[in-house]
């Protein structure tokens, strides 16, 4: 899979995408990462990339044409069709789902915000959708880009590892994780680690970590819960654990 980022911070996305796993994804060719400035495209002596507001007010905005040409050398630099993406607190909500979706297409390209925003006629035209991170004010879309190449890469096919696999399945069912512990197995100030997890008795282990996983969702994120149902098993551990925690 490629992804090309247009942003005036290239070295940011650059260099969040080329530790860790997507890294090694990109040494092992299974994810390309390639950013592109705006200002590399801007034609007048001073690469002007922002423009005073219509209608008054404080800030700049990101003018169309850098971004325009930015795109059209996306377009060009690789066959496959681009999906186009623009990070903003106006988009959806990223979620898990949407992020496997956009890890099986061919190509995506990230628009990463900065100042007010980008020209609006620059969304109509070229933008597919809007997503957002989150409901907070950000300094820019960089950190959308970076969390989209994160999670989209780690999904390439080979990119993970058996642990972290694993992990990458625990969420995906839509879940939050368990608790997990390591030595020593009795801390001075803070005790001792659940008994069941040095039992040795793996089938117990695993009911333990999926009730903690079912309980912790009801606990901290139920609105997790109402997305899924939940098959026998687990409803009856959900129910196990509200019993024992409301006792
Ligand atoms: C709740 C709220 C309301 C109004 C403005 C802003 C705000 O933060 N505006 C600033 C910019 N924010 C983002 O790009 C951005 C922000 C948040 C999540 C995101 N996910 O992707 C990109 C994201 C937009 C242009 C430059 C940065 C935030």
């Amino acid at each position: 899979m490629r992804i090309d980022v247009v942003s005036l911070f290239p070295d940011f996305v650059r260099q969040s995408a080329a530790i860790g796993v997507v890294g090694r994804a990109q040494q092992r060719e299974l994810l390309q990462v390639e950013t592109w400035n705006p200002r590399d495209f801007a034609t007048d002596n001073y690469r002007t990339v922002d423009g005073r507001p219509f209608g008054g007010g404080p800030g700049m905005v990101m003018l169309i044409d850098p971004l325009r040409a930015a795109l059209a050398a996306i377009r060009e630099a690789a066959p496959e069709p681009v999906h186009v993406i623009y990070l903003s607190p106006q988009g959806a909500r990223l979620t898990q789902k949407k992020v496997e979706a956009l890890a099986g297409m061919p190509r995506i390209a990230l628009i990463c915000g900065r100042y007010e925003g980008v020209d609006e006629r620059l969304i109509e035209h070229e933008v597919d959708e809007e997503l957002s991170i989150g409901d907070y004010v950000l300094s820019g879309g960089e950190l959308g880009a970076a969390v989209i190449i994160d999670a989209v890469g780690r999904l390439q096919e080979g990119a993970l590892n058996d642990a972290q696999s694993a992990q990458q399945d625990s969420f995906s069912d839509g879940l939050l994780d368990c608790p997990h512990y390591t030595r020593p197995v009795h801390h001075d100030v803070w005790g001792g680690v659940p008994e069941v997890l040095l039992s040795g008795d793996h089938a117990a282990i695993r009911r333990w970590r999926r009730k903690q996983s079912l309980g912790r969702t009801w606990l901290r994120r139920p609105d997790l819960l109402t997305q899924r149902a939940l098959d026998d098993e687990s409803r009856a551990l959900l129910d196990e654990f509200r019993r024992e925690y409301t006792r």
